[in-house]
Parts: structure tokens; sequence; C-alpha cells
């Protein structure tokens, strides 16, 4: 079994909504993100891949239209936008193309925040 994996960056603005405003990130900011999705599989014994990077690619293109320079709280079904839900929302979007989707890894690394889908432990 393998696993291959591609990432990209974008940059969205979001907030939180919270009970109360106390929080800083209740109010909307920005962030750099980096999304790494990891795909499982035996490579195919005629092309030698797990699954084409340029499939990947056009998928990744089409989620980083969808968020790149965006206000994530607009987008349907990320009402919510923590690293948590996003990671969700790029599963779900990506699952129904890919049966090998292992894993969803969304980042933040200016502060060093990072979240974690394990689909195929
Ligand atoms: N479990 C989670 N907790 C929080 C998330 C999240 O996605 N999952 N997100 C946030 C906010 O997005 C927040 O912007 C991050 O806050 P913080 O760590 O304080 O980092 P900032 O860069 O915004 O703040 P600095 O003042 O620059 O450190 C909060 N919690
Ligand atoms: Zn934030």
């Amino acid at each position: 079994m393998m696993r291959i994996a591609k990432s990209v960056t974008f940059d969205a603005a979001h907030f939180l909504s919270l009970d109360s405003d106390e929080r800083p990130y209740a109010r909307m900011h920005g962030h750099s993100f980096r999304l790494t999705v990891e795909l499982e599989g035996e490579p195919d014994p005629v092309t030698g891949w797990v699954e084409d990077f340029g499939d990947i690619n056009d998928a990744l293109s089409g989620i980083h239209e969808q968020l790149d320079h965006r206000l994530l709280n607009e987008i349907e079904g990320l009402s919510m936008p923590t690293l948590e839900n996003i990671c969700l929302w790029v599963a779900g979007k990506l699952q129904p193309r890919f049966a090998g989707l292992a894993r969803v890894v969304v980042e933040r690394p200016s502060n060093g925040e990072a979240c974690t889908y394990t689909i195929k432990p």
C-alpha cells in the first residue's frame, strides 16, 4: 500500500461566530492556509501511479478557486470555518471522486496550528 500527497495554499478571511465577541477571532480577519490531501492505494501496474497527480491537481484547483481570497463564512457548509470544519468540507468535496482519500490536513503555518482528518488510519 502506498500514499501520495499534494498540497496547495490559499489565503482567506473568516470570523468565528461566538456567543460573545470578546475573542479577537470573532471579528473578521485573515490567514494563509496550507491544505494537504493524502490518497492511499496500490500503484496501477500499467500507469505506475496510485492516482494521477494531474487529476488531484484538477480537483485541488477547483477547491482553491472556491476558497482563495474568499470570506469562508459565505461558502455553503462553512458558516463556522474552523480548521476542523474546513477539513470536513474538503473531504466532502473529494471523497466522491477519490475512493482512496486517506487524510486531509489544513494548517495555518504562521501560527503553528493544524487539523488532521484521518479517513483511512
Ligand atoms: N480548535 C480550533 N480552535 C480555534 C480555531 C480553529 O480553527 N480550531 N480557530 C481560531 C481562529 O481562527 C483564530 O484566528 C486563531 O487564533 P489564534 O491562535 O489566536 O491565532 P491568530 O493568528 O489569529 O492570533 P495572534 O494574535 O496573531 O496569535 C481560534 N481557535
Ligand atoms: Zn482565524
